[in-house]
C-alpha cells in the first residue's frame, strides 16, 4: 500500500507524464512570452517604427553634417575646450542648427571619422529606413554596405590627400591615416595613381564606358534581327549574345576546337570570316534579365521560355536585381532548332539561328527572333502568391485566448481523493497496484497505474463501469493497456476545466514553424502537447458528434488553422452547408479562398441538388489534374506544382499552379438522406482518388449511423475524429471501437489517426473571433471572382438537353475563337483551356458543328477546323446574332 503513492515532482524538474501534483512553475513555462517577442519582431508595425527612425536619423545627420560645414570652426574651439559631459549636459552655446548633439555628433562623424565621407551614413540610415517603412527590400541592404564601405575608405583617403594640409577635416582621421600610410609607402605621386587607377576601375566597371577605336575598313556583318511583334506590348526581344563569345572576338580571341585562345593578330580577312556575331536590336529594347530569357528545358519536341511580364511593368523595372516579382507568365514557345546548338551553315558563313514564337495566350501572331543560341541560365521561379502580393495573413491579435493562458492546476485534494477512489475500488475488487500517477490535461486528468504483477489487464477493463460509478464522475475512460506502455489509464474529467484556445495552438512553435502542405491545429492531448497535423496526409477527415458537442467549432478551428498558414493562391474551400447557417461567415473571403460552380451566385452550397453539381465538378476537376499530372509526368501536386514553378510546364498547353481543395461538409447525414448514392458516389471516387492532386475532404455529421457513415466512405476515411456521441454503436461506426459515448462534450474528442487512439481537447475559436478573421481577409483585395470548379452539366438535367443555335452556350463565342486561333478542333483541348466538364465541352463542339466552324466527329481524331482565319469567324459570329 505504502507504494500506492502518488509521484512526488521537484518543483525545479520537468512535468513529466504521472505528476501527482501538478507544478504550477513548470507549467507556466510556457512558450508564450517568447512567442509574443517574435510577434512583436515580425509585427509590421514594429517595422514602420523602426523605418521612421531610421528616416528621421537620416535627415538628423543630414542637417546636423550640413551645418557643421558652415559652423565647425566655432563649435570645435568649444568641443575641444569642454569635456564631453560639460558639452553636452552643461549649457554651452554651439551655432550647429541641431545644437550641442549636432555639433558634438558632426565633429565626431568628420574629424574623428571619415570626414565629408560621413554624407554615405545618412544615405546608409535612409536606405534602412525605406527598407523598413515600405516593408519589402527596395534597397538591397548588403550591396549597398559594400559600396558604402568603399566609398568611406576611398572618399576620406582621396579627399585627405587632396585637401589634407587644409583645417578642415575633409578626410577625418582615417582618410588622414590611410593617406599618411600610403603616401609614406607608395609616395605622393604613387598614391595619386593608386586613387586615379581604383577611381576610374570603379567608374569603369560601374558604367561600363565603350572606348572605341577609329573603325578599320571590315565588311560590316551581317545583323540578326530580332523582332518581337504585338502580343506583348510592342517591343523588341535582344537575346544576348553568348557572354563569353563576343568579347573573345573583341579581344582577338580565335576559336579552335571549341576553345579559345589569343591568335597572334587578326587580319583583315579573318575578321571578315568571322560569323556575324552582332544583334540588331529594334525599337524600344524590352529589358528581359537574363534570368529570363535564358532557358532551355530538356525537352526537345516543344521548349517554353518564360519570360517575366512584370518586367513589362515599368514600375517594377526599378533595378534588375530588385524585380521579385515574376507576374503573369508570358511564355515564349520556341521551335527545337532553337536547342539545337550546332550553328547552321548558310552560303555566305556560319549562321546560328533559332526561330521563337512567342504567344500570349490565346493572341498568335507570327514572330520570328534570330539569334545566337543562348546559354542555359536559370530561371526566376513562378511564385503564384504575386497575383495577390500584398495580401497579408490574418494577424494573431484577431484571436481570443479564452483565459487558455490560465495554468492548468487541478485542485491537489481532488487529484488525492480520485486516486485515493481508485485504489480503493480496485482494492475491492482483489486488484492490488505497484504504481500511480496522474497528467492532469486541460479536460481530463490520465490516471496511469502500473498493476500489481499477475494482474490480468481484462479485469481492469471489465471493471470500467464499477470505477466511474465510485468515483462518481461522468465521462471516466479506462485504456487498458496503454498502447506502447504497461500501464492502464484510466481519464478522470477535471472538476475544473480549461479552455483550449486556438490562439494559442497558432502561436506555438510547432505551427508556425511547420512546413506542412496543409496544417491543421486540432487541440491538445492530455499531456498538454499540441496536436498538429498536416490533413495532405490524412488525407481525408471524417468527423462525427451528437449536437452541440463541439462539431462547428471543430470545423472553425480547421478551417481557421489553414487560413493562417496559406495564402489564397495556394488553397481554395468548397464548403457544403446544408444547415446554411454554420459556414455562413466564410462568405467574406469568396474572392480570396473559396472555390465555386461557374455561374454560382453564392459560394456556399446549401441546395442539396447544387451539392451534387459541385461534388460532380470537383471529381471533373480532379480527373483534369490527373490528366495534367500525367502530361507532367508527376506523380503527385507537390511534384507537379515543383515543376511548374520551375517554368517547366507550358501554361498554353493548360498546365496552371493547382491549389489545393478542401472540401468541407458540414452536415453529411442531410445530403445523404436527400440524395443518397448520388452523393455518395462522388465523395466515395473523391476520397478513394484525389489525393493525389491536392483534393481533401473534411465531412463532418450528426447521425455516424451504418447507412451514412457507409462501407465505402468509411474505407476511404482513415482519419476519423469523434465528439461526444450518444451510443457505444455510434462510437463503434465512426472509430470501430467504443469511448466516444463517454466523452464529456464541449470539445472533447478522440482522434483516430495512423492507427492511434487519442484523446484531445479541441482548441476553441469562437464565432466572433472567425467572423474578424474573415474580415480581415476579406477587405483585402482578392481574385476578380472566386476560384472556377469545372462546369458540370447533369445528363439527366431536362435544362441542358439538346441546344440549337438559338440557344447557344454564352461559352460558344470563347470556344469557336480557341478552336480557330488554335486550328484544333479537339474536345479535350476546349476542356483543358476553358475549364469545361466534357459534357459541356461535347455540347459546344455539337454547336460549333452547327455553325460550321468544325466538321463532323470524327472519333478519336480531332475534328476538322472549317474556318481558318479570326475575320472569317467574325463574319460567321456576326451572321449568327
Ligand atoms: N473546443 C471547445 N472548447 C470549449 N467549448 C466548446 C468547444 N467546442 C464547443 N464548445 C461549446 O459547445 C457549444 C456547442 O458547440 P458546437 O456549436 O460546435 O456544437 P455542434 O456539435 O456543432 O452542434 P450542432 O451540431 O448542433 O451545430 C459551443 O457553443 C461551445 O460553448
Amino acid at each position: 500500500m505504502s507504494k500506492n503513492k502518488l509521484k512526488n515532482e521537484k518543483p525545479e524538474s520537468k512535468q513529466p507524464k504521472g505528476t501527482t501534483t501538478p507544478n504550477p512553475d513548470v507549467l507556466k513555462k510556457d512558450k508564450e512570452p517568447e512567442v509574443k517577442v517574435k510577434e512583436l519582431v515580425k509585427d509590421e508595425r514594429t517595422h514602420k517604427v523602426m523605418g521612421v527612425f531610421f528616416l528621421l536619423l537620416a535627415v538628423y545627420c543630414f542637417i546636423a553634417f550640413t551645418s557643421y560645414l558652415f559652423t565647425w570652426e566655432d563649435d570645435q574651439d568649444k568641443i575641444f575646450h569642454y569635456s564631453t559631459r560639460e558639452l553636452l549636459l552643461g549649457d554651452v552655446k554651439v551655432d550647429n542648427l541641431l545644437g550641442r548633439l549636432g555639433a558634438y555628433v558632426s565633429h565626431n562623424f568628420f574629424f574623428y571619422g571619415v570626414g565629408i565621407a560621413a554624407y554615405l551614413f545618412c544615405y546608409f540610415f535612409f536606405i534602412i529606413g525605406v527598407n523598413f517603412i515600405v516593408g519589402r527590400r527596395v534597397f538591397r541592404v548588403w550591396r549597398n554596405v559594400k559600396y558604402i564601405l568603399f566609398g568611406l575608405l576611398f572618399i576620406s583617403t582621396t579627399m585627405a590627400f587632396i585637401a589634407g594640409g587644409g583645417n578642415f577635416p575633409w578626410g577625418g582621421a582615417l582618410g588622414d591615416a590611410l593617406n599618411k600610410w600610403t603616401s609614406g609607402f607608395v609616395g605622393k605621386t604613387g598614391t595619386a595613381l593608386l586613387l586615379l587607377v581604383i577611381g576610374l576601375s570603379w567608374l569603369i566597371w560601374k558604367f561600363n564606358w565603350d572606348f572605341k577605336w577609329p573603325e578599320k575598313k571590315v565588311k560590316p556583318p551581317k545583323p540578326v534581327q530580332a523582332v518581337v511583334p504585338a502580343p506583348v506590348p510592342a517591343a523588341t526581344v535582344a537575346v544576348p549574345v553568348p557572354a563569353k563569345e563576343e568579347p573573345a572576338r573583341k579581344n582577338g580571341l580565335k576559336e579552335e576546337g571549341g576553345m579559345l585562345h589569343p591568335s597572334a593578330a587578326v587580319t583583315e580577312e579573318e575578321e571578315n570570316d568571322l560569323p556575324p556575331m552582332q544583334l540588331v536590336e529594334k525599337e524600344e529594347e524590352l529589358s528581359i534579365p537574363p534570368a529570363h530569357t535564358a532557358y532551355i528545358p530538356p525537352d526537345p519536341v516543344a521548349v517554353v521560355t518564360p519570360v517575366n511580364a512584370a518586367l513589362l511593368d515599368e514600375e517594377l523595372v526599378e533595378e534588375e536585381e530588385e524585380v521579385e516579382d515574376p507576374g503573369p507568365l508570358l511564355y515564349i514557345e520556341e521551335t527545337p532548332e532553337k536547342i539545337d546548338p550546332t550553328p547552321r551553315k548558310k552560303d555566305n558563313g556560319t549562321e546560328v539561328a533559332f526561330e521563337i514564337k512567342p504567344t500570349f495566350r490565346d493572341e498568335e501572331e507570327d514572330v520570328e527572333i534570330v539569334a545566337p543560341a543562348a546559354p542555359v541560365e536559370p530561371v526566376d521561379p513562378f511564385d503564384p502568391s504575386l497575383d495577390l502580393r500584398d495580401y497579408k495573413f490574418p494577424t494573431l491579435d484577431l484571436l481570443e485566448n479564452h483565459n487558455a493562458d490560465k495554468v492548468i492546476v487541478q485542485d491537489t485534494t481532488e487529484l488525492e481523493k480520485n486516486k485515493n477512489q481508485i485504489i480503493d475500488t480496485l482494492k475491492n475488487y482483489d486488484i492490488s497496484i505497484q504504481k500511480i500517477s496522474a497528467t492532469v490535461g486541460p479536460t481530463v486528468t490520465l490516471y496511469e497505474i502500473v498493476p500489481a504483477a499477475g494482474v490480468r489487464i481484462s479485469r481492469i477493463k471489465n471493471l470500467e463501469d464499477d470505477i466511474a460509478l465510485s468515483l462518481s464522475a461522468l465521462g471516466i475512460r479506462i485504456i487498458a493497456p496503454i498502447p506502447g506502455k504497461g500501464t492502464i489509464g484510466i481519464e478522470v474529467p477535471n472538476v475544473k476545466k480549461s479552455i483550449v484556445s486556438l490562439k494559442n495552438l497558432l502561436a506555438s512553435e510547432k505551427f508556425q514553424t511547420s512546413t506542412m502542405d496543409l496544417p491543421i491545429a486540432i487541440g491538445k492531448k492530455i499531456d498538454n502537447e499540441n496536436f498538429i497535423a498536416d490533413l495532405a496526409k490524412m488525407p481525408h477527415l471524417l468527423m462525427a458528434g451528437a449536437t452541440g458537442q463541439g462539431k462547428s467549432v471543430g470545423i472553425n478551428t480547421l478551417l481557421v488553422s489553414l487560413l493562417y498558414k496559406k495564402h489564397p493562391s495556394q488553397l481554395k474551400f468548397v464548403l457544403v452547408d446544408p444547415k446554411k447557417v454554420e459556414l455562413s461567415l466564410y462568405k467574406l473571403i469568396e474572392k480570396h479562398f473559396l472555390a465555386k460552380l461557374p455561374g454560382e451566385e453564392d459560394a456556399i452550397i446549401t441546395d442539396t441538388k447544387k451539392v451534387i453539381h459541385t461534388l460532380n465538378a470537383l471529381c471533373i476537376e480532379m480527373d483534369l489534374r490527373y490528366d495534367l499530372l500525367k502530361e507532367a509526368g508527376t506523380r503527385n501536386i507537390r511534384e507537379y506544382n515543383a515543376k511548374f514553378t520551375q517554368r517547366r510546364l507550358n501554361p498554353l498547353k493548360g498546365h496552371r499552379y493547382l491549389p489545393f481543395i478542401v472540401l468541407v461538409v458540414d452536415e453529411f447525414a442531410d445530403l445523404i438522406m436527400t440524395a443518397g448514392k448520388e452523393v455518395e458516389m462522388p465523395i466515395a471516387r473523391l476520397a478513394q482518388l484525389a489525393r493525389a492532386v491536392g483534393i481533401h475532404l473534411i465531412i463532418a455529421t450528426q447521425r455516424p449511423s451504418v447507412n451514412i457513415i457507409t462501407g465505402t466512405i468509411k474505407a476511404n476515411f482513415p482519419a476519423r475524429i469523434a465528439f461526444k456521441v450518444s451510443s457505444k454503436i455510434d462510437s463503434r461506426t465512426i472509430l470501430d471501437i467504443g469511448g466516444a459515448e463517454q466523452l464529456i462534450g464541449q470539445g472533447d474528442m478522440l482522434v483516430s489517426f495512423n492507427g492511434e487512439l487519442v484523446r484531445l481537447q479541441c482548441a476553441f475559436v469562437d464565432t466572433p473571433e472567425v467572423e474578424s478573421v474573415a474580415e480581415f481577409i476579406g477587405n483585402q483585395k482578392g481574385y476578380p471572382d472566386a476560384f472556377l470548379l469545372p462546369e458540370y452539366v447533369d445528363d439527366k438535367d431536362p435544362d441542358g438537353k439538346e441546344l440549337s443555335i438559338a440557344d447557344r452556350d454564352p461559352l460558344f463565342e470563347e470556344a469557336a475563337q480557341v478552336i480557330v486561333s488554335t486550328q484544333q478542333g479537339s474536345t479535350s483541348l476546349l476542356q483543358r483551356r476553358m475549364k469545361l466538364g466534357y459534357n459541356r465541352a461535347g455540347r459546344l463542339m455539337d454547336q460549333l458543328e452547327a455553325a460550321s466552324i468544325v466538321g463532323p466527329n470524327m472519333g478519336s481524331k480531332a475534328r476538322e477546323v472549317l474556318v481558318k482565319t479570326e475575320s472569317e469567324l467574325q463574319e460567321i459570329l456576326n451572321n449568327l446574332l
